[in-house]
């Protein structure tokens, strides 16, 4: 309509990298905007002290536009025109103005800020990698333990045949006491939230296998020179030998898939047939316990008898059936999981 462009009012502020022009101008579009004489054609020019870098970024509200442009070198400008003297429609911003020295100070608090955050982020990695790393060697000690047992009973078994079953107590049960003791951390894994897994089904499969060991095996002579030590044996170590190195490749992020088969698919018969094998071993230890009185719960003297630990076994038995019916449920739904989430990451 040939009327003359407008010139805004315009304020600004630096920083040691930065300056900031605020244009007041509401509702801007391009270069049309409301101003201080309403809805018209605004423009501005302004030599600049120091050079600036081209890339110029603007964000519009509704009663400004921001402006940020960025130094070429930096430092801290005296003012912000070439000419001393500072053009009638400039004015600083008051609300981002700040001297040089407040501004230091705010590079100062950031870099601080930022150090701390870093040093924040770098402890958590360490305590991430310590417990990562701690986890690697229990997952290798039990690897090697277990190795050791499983190697061991099999080349018996081939050198000495039949006879290999009734040793195996002798052979193999201080390695086989020092797994299963070091196995109680896994419960305290579940239970701190170390691994993504249920506490009960952890202690189900602990608190089981060392009841075997430590009160069917360990307390009764009788049971030492029984073939069922070897059945058992050679099932816990069975699933041992794929299930430590699953976790340890774990630690690292990594699998082969084959072993992630073999540890998810080898307890559908093996975790049966092992408490079947526990089972046995249950049922040949009531008579010893019968007989010896051993860990019998004494009567008060007008009784005169005492409750024979068999009792408690009979109740064991029980327990073990709902035991393996939890645990079983539980690592069906670990396979699921497992399959299911390959599979989508697959697609
Ligand atoms: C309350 C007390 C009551 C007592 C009652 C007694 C009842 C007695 C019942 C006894 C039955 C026991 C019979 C048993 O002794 C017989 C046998 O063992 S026979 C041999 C076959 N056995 C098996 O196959 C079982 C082997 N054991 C297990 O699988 C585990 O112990 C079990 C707790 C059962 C399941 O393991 P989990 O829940 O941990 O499943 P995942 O392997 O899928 O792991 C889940 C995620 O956690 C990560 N994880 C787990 N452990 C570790 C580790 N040590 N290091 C690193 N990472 C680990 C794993 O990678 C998974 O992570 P993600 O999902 O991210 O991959």
């Amino acid at each position: 309509d040939g009327r003359m462009p407008l010139t805004p009012l315009v304020s600004w502020a630096q920083r040691h990298e930065e300056i900031y022009l605020r244009v007041e101008l509401t509702d801007a579009q391009v270069t049309q905007g409301h101003g201080a004489k309403g809805q018209n054609e605004y423009e501005f020019s302004l030599e600049f002290l120091l050079p600036v870098k081209s890339e110029v970024s603007h964000r519009s509200t509704q009663r400004h536009v921001n402006i940020t442009l960025q130094k070429e070198q930096r430092g801290w400008w005296e003012r912000l025109t070439r000419q001393e003297r500072k053009p009638v429609f400039l004015a600083p911003d008051f609300d981002r103005w700040l001297d040089e020295s407040d501004a230091e100070m705010e590079i100062r608090e950031k870099e601080e800020k930022k150090n701390k955050l870093k040093s924040q982020r770098h402890e958590e990695k360490g305590f991430v990698s310590l417990t990562t790393g701690m986890l690697f060697v229990y997952n290798l000690v039990q690897f090697l333990g277990f190795s050791w047992i499983f190697v061991n009973m099999t080349v018996r078994l081939f050198i000495f045949g039949r006879d290999s079953l009734y040793d195996t107590f002798h052979t193999i049960s201080e390695v086989m006491f020092f797994c299963q003791i070091l196995a109680a951390v896994e419960v305290l894994n579940a239970a701190f939230g170390v691994v993504r897994t249920g506490v009960i089904p952890t202690l189900i499969q602990v608190v089981g296998r060392n009841f075997i060991l430590f009160i069917i095996f360990g307390s009764v002579e009788e049971m030492h020179n029984q073939p069922v030590v070897f059945f058992v044996f050679y099932l816990w170590s069975a699933i041992e030998i794929f299930r430590y190195p699953f976790y340890m490749l774990g630690c690292f992020n990594t699998e082969w898939k084959t072993l992630t088969w073999l540890r998810y698919t080898i307890w559908i018969p093996l975790y049966p047939l092992g408490v079947v094998a526990e089972a046995v071993a249950v049922i040949q230890s009531i008579p010893i316990f019968d007989e010896t009185k051993l860990f019998s719960i004494p009567l008060p003297k007008a009784v005169g008898a005492s409750i024979s630990f068999s009792y408690v076994l009979h109740v064991y038995l029980v327990l073990m059936f709902l035991g393996l019916f939890i645990n079983f449920r539980h690592l069906h739904k670990q396979r699921k999981r497992r399959f299911r989430t390959k599979k989508r990451k697959a697609n």
